[in-house]
């Protein structure tokens, strides 16, 4: 007997269906995991901007937390916007030795902040020591670290690995030549993983899908280096799929309904 691989979603949700909750649970079915959710916020959002967000309590999150873990075997947990420092604390409380994806979801791409000095200071003190590897953009990883925008990305990364985890930092830009992803491992060792840059506007939700797509690839066993480089190209294939399409006046979803493996969806023991 076997069943699907379990991953845990702790993050807002989007009402318009790029990011967020709905990100990574399209994005764990796409890799066919289960995704079950634990919803810290929700947004009024769209293409265009973030409306209103209405945040839940730390007891709120726990308890969706609690019902997950007891019930299911949860082989990773990916989180996205925390919302407070509370809700932080509780992503630090998780049973140790489950493998935590953090992304640390602080702006949205239309400049709406989604994380305060607060959840800055959670992350810096205690979310990313928890923590298995981080994936900030590169906005994120400065406000981390106090880096400033001019130093080396490497030295970004670095500074970021030394408060604990493996450490993603991300580099999309659709206006680029190349994306080009920063990857630490758990021992210090520093790769890049680099691929041609897909041309467009519909790439609201990117952050969240890499995520997504690397916890899966985590727990079903890859490497850091290979779960980056299989999450990075799952990006850059849903962005392709969604280049041409007319999805709102803004900035559209990233096509994190591409399946590229259905028909060989991972598995786990327990
Ligand atoms: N236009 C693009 N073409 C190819 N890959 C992209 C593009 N935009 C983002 N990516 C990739 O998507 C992933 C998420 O990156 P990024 O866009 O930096 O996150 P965020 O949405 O949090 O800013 C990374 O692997 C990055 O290289
Ligand atoms: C509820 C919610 N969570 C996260 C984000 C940010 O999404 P992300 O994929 O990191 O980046 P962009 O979508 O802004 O490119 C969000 N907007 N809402």
């Amino acid at each position: 007997m076997s069943s699907p691989l379990v991953a845990l979603t702790v993050a807002g949700t989007d009402s318009g269906g790029a990011a967020g909750v709905a990100a990574d649970l399209t994005t764990f079915a796409a890799l066919g995991a289960h995704g079950a959710c634990a919803v810290t916020a929700v947004t009024a959002q769209d293409t265009v901007g973030v409306r209103r967000v209405v945040p839940l309590s730390a007891d709120d999150v726990r308890a969706q937390i609690d019902a997950v873990l007891e019930d299911l075997p949860v082989a990773v947990v990916k989180t996205g916007m925390l919302g407070s420092a509370e809700v932080a604390a509780v992503v630090t409380d998780l049973p140790p030795g489950l493998p935590l994806v953090v992304d640390p979801v602080l702006v949205a791409t239309s400049g709406a902040e989604l994380g305060d000095a607060a959840v800055v200071a959670a992350y810096r003190d205690h979310v990313l020591a928890r923590g298995t590897v981080v994936t900030p953009n590169f906005d994120e990883a400065l406000r981390l670290t106090g880096a400033g925008p001019a130093d080396p990305r490497e030295d970004v990364a670095l500074a970021l690995h030394a408060l604990g985890p493996a450490v993603v930092l991300t580099g999309g830009d659709a206006e680029a030549p190349t994306c080009r992803d920063v990857v630490v491992d758990a021992r210090g060792r520093v790769r890049t993983v680099e691929h041609a840059a897909v041309p467009t506007t519909n790439d609201h939700g990117t952050g969240c899908t890499f995520a997504a797509a690397l916890a899966v690839h985590l727990a079903s066993g890859a490497d850091l280096i290979d779960a980056a480089t299989a999450a990075h190209t799952f990006v850059a294939a849903a962005l392709r799929t969604s280049a041409d399409w007319r999805l709102g006046r803004g900035r559209g979803p990233v096509a994190h309904t591409f399946t590229p493996a259905r028909h060989n969806p991972p598995t786990q023991e327990k």
